[in-house]
């Protein structure tokens, strides 16, 4: 098992984060929770106190994955490998630890520049996280769902996220440049699907440009309707989607993709397979979806 257990949380900068409350409980379905900051949206999903942050600022973009360990014994030990590979780790500074409502937490950028947070012990709220639609997420010991993140190096990327963070390769599948606004390569472009725990992938890397800083977060929901009924308001309060409905090939996940205020997208999915790592082989997937998945406009 890897030390880090799941994707814990979000940390978004915004330039209008009372867009993203309308979004996170009026699209996503999510329910507004309270935290520190009176200005910040704390986004929730399940009975953690917060998995979105969104703190306001002077960009939009995505500023720190916070990744969970089971313990401080692991987070001590995550942080020697870190710092045995070379990775500046910072500890946490100042009024960090309240803010992410956290027992500990150390931070490191990827070789990339994508801001990891790493921690233990988060808070729960007892109050019980219930949607205005009845959503219900999948989360627990599968996390909040996965990030496609920025990653210009495949070599460096499989290095880093495999050797140093521990993650387990899961899939790979072949981008035509195009398709993701780079120019046309005879070099292959690889999309690296990585998993941690029983999600089939927790992070993919992938060379898209993302000036957000991320491609998209993935959302579970309990059942299909919960998907219908997020595309239902998507429509009713003109949240663009970017995709049609689709099932991916690798993770046969049910879902479809549409924009956040910040710019980067959400895929909002169900009936996600887990795999096992005792039987798991990791395969290369040549179609990115069974059916559907049709991303409308330029780019993807
Ligand atoms: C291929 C795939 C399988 C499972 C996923 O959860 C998932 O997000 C994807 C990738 C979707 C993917 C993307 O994120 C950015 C733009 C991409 C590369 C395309 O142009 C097609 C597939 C798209
Ligand atoms: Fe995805």
């Amino acid at each position: 098992m890897s030390l880090i257990r799941s994707l814990g949380y979000l940390r978004v900068e915004a330039t209008d984060v009372g867009a993203w409350r309308e979004f996170g409980v009026g699209v996503l379905g999510m329910v507004e929770g309270r935290g520190p900051d009176p200005d910040s949206v704390y986004l929730r999903m399940d009975d953690l106190a917060a998995r979105i942050v969104v703190v306001p600022g002077e960009q939009d973009r995505l500023t720190a994955t916070g990744w969970e360990v089971a313990d401080p014994a692991a987070l001590g030990r995550l942080t020697a490998i870190l710092e045995e590979a070379g990775a500046a780790v910072k500890p946490a500074a100042g009024d960090e630890l309240a803010d992410r409502r956290v027992a500990q937490l150390v931070s490191a950028d990827d070789p990339f520049g994508n801001r990891l947070e790493f921690f233990c012990g988060a808070a729960l709220d007892n109050r019980p996280a219930l949607s205005r639609y009845g959503t219900r997420f999948v989360t627990g010991e599968q996390g909040m769902g996965h990030v496609v993140l920025p990653a210009g190096d495949d070599a460096a990327a499989l290095r880093f996220y495999t050797e140093v963070l521990g993650f387990r390769l899961r899939d790979s599948m072949r981008l035509i440049p195009e398709t993701v606004g780079l120019p046309p390569s005879d070099q292959p472009l690889w999309m690296r699907f990585l998993g941690c725990g029983p999600r089939h992938h927790s992070v993919a890397l992938a060379p898209i440009p993302a000036p957000s800083g991320l491609v998209h977060l993935m959302v579970e929901t309990e059942t299909i309707d919960d998907v219908g009924l997020a595309m239902d308001r998507c429509a009713k309060r003109g949240a663009p989607l970017i995709s049609t409905l689709g099932r991916h090939a690798n993770d046969q996940m049910i879902s479809f993709y549409v924009r956040t205020p910040s710019g980067f997208d959400i895929e909002y999915g169900t009936g996600g397979a887990t795999v096992d790592d005792r039987t798991w082989v990791a395969r290369q997937t040549t179609a990115h979806s069974v059916w559907g998945h049709r991303f409308f406009g330029g780019g993807h």
